[in-house]
């Protein structure tokens, strides 16, 4: 095999609860994870030369060894002692610094693609260890589906897969800095935190108003108070009959949960007539018995 082409997809949190602050600055959290059909094309090709180079549709993305996917490879291949290069081409569908995890995912997808490429024949353990070095999310953009994470996002426990939804999402145009967010929090006065516990028992149940009925993120504490739009959303979601809406991640990307999907395609001409943002997508869940 000398070339391979991957998708990789964004997540949502359905849950977002902050446990305590660690004296390294991070956090421990507890989240329910959920992976989505919004996906970046990733094309990884074998090349001659020594070097990671990196192609994008996307200008304001680095090239360089800041890019996620290229500190992914870097960390593989000399872990791995593997001299020749790459050539990857991202084709960026997913928003930017929208709390969907996009650039996480790329290189998530990034550790399994040169894992296939190279014949490396490491498990997921193996691929998340060197994931985590780079970021908080990737071990879960590797494993996928529902899932609990917890520790800082690296404690990965798997779910049964989320019930049957439509997921609207919609990203004001403001990007959001995650260090940010994390600095800004105060622990002590969070009002509404997420019932994970209940939020568990009803992906085991399949009851997706129990699921929806414990959703909560704490995080936007600090970005609802910076952007009040993200509330205007939220709201606009519940108008259009999402049985439930939040912010996902450190946001500002609002999403919005349907039972019924002609209702979620009506809500979606509607946001696109609004002067929301470009980034408005309809799309469902995925899982990880699907393949891709
Ligand atoms: C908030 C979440 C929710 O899923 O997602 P996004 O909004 O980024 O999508 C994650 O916790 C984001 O994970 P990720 O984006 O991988 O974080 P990292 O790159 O490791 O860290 C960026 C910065 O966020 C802070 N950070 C991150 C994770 C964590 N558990 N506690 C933290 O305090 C740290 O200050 C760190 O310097
Ligand atoms: N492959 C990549 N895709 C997207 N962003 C990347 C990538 N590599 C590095 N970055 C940088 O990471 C930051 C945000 O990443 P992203 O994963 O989109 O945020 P979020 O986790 O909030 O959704 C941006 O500053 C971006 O420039």
């Amino acid at each position: 095999m000398n070339s391979i082409n991957l998708k990789a997809r964004a997540k949502i949190n359905l849950a977002l609860d902050i446990i305590n602050k660690r004296p390294d600055g991070y956090h421990e959290v507890r989240m329910i994870m959920q992976t989505i059909n919004l996906f970046d094309k990733i094309y990884i090709k074998k090349i001659n030369k020594p070097s990671i180079i990196i192609d994008t549709n996307i200008p304001y993305i680095p090239k360089n060894k800041n890019n996620l996917m290229h500190k992914a490879a870097t960390l593989l291949m000399e872990q791995y002692g593997i001299s020749s290069g790459v050539y990857i081409n991202l084709h960026k569908v997913i928003p930017v610094s929208a709390g969907l995890a996009g650039g996480s995912s790329d290189a998530a997808v990034t550790l399994i693609g040169l894992n296939k490429l190279f014949n490396l024949n490491l498990s997921y353990k193996e691929l998340m260890a060197i994931g985590v070095q780079i970021g908080a999310d990737i071990p879960y953009c590797i494993m996928r589906g529902t899932a609990l994470a917890e520790g800082i996002g690296e404690q990965l426990t798997p779910l049964s897969p989320m019930p049957k939804c439509y997921v609207l999402i919609a990203k004001p145009d403001i990007n959001v800095s995650t260090a940010q967010v994390y600095s800004m929090v105060d622990i002590d006065a969070f009002e509404k935190r997420p019932n994970v516990e209940a939020m568990i028992q009803g992906i085991e149940e399949q009851d997706l108003t129990k699921i929806t009925n414990h959703m909560g993120n704490v995080l936007e504490t600090v970005t609802i108070k910076k952007y009040p739009v993200i509330n205007q959303i939220k709201e606009k979601m519940l108008e259009k009959g999402a049985i439930a809406s939040m912010m996902s991640g450190s946001g500002p990307t609002v999403f919005g949960i349907f039972r019924d999907k002609k209702k979620a395609q009506k809500a979606l001409y509607d946001f696109k007539l609004d002067n929301i943002g470009k980034n408005i997508f309809l799309t469902t869940i995925f899982n990880r018995k699907e393949r891709g």
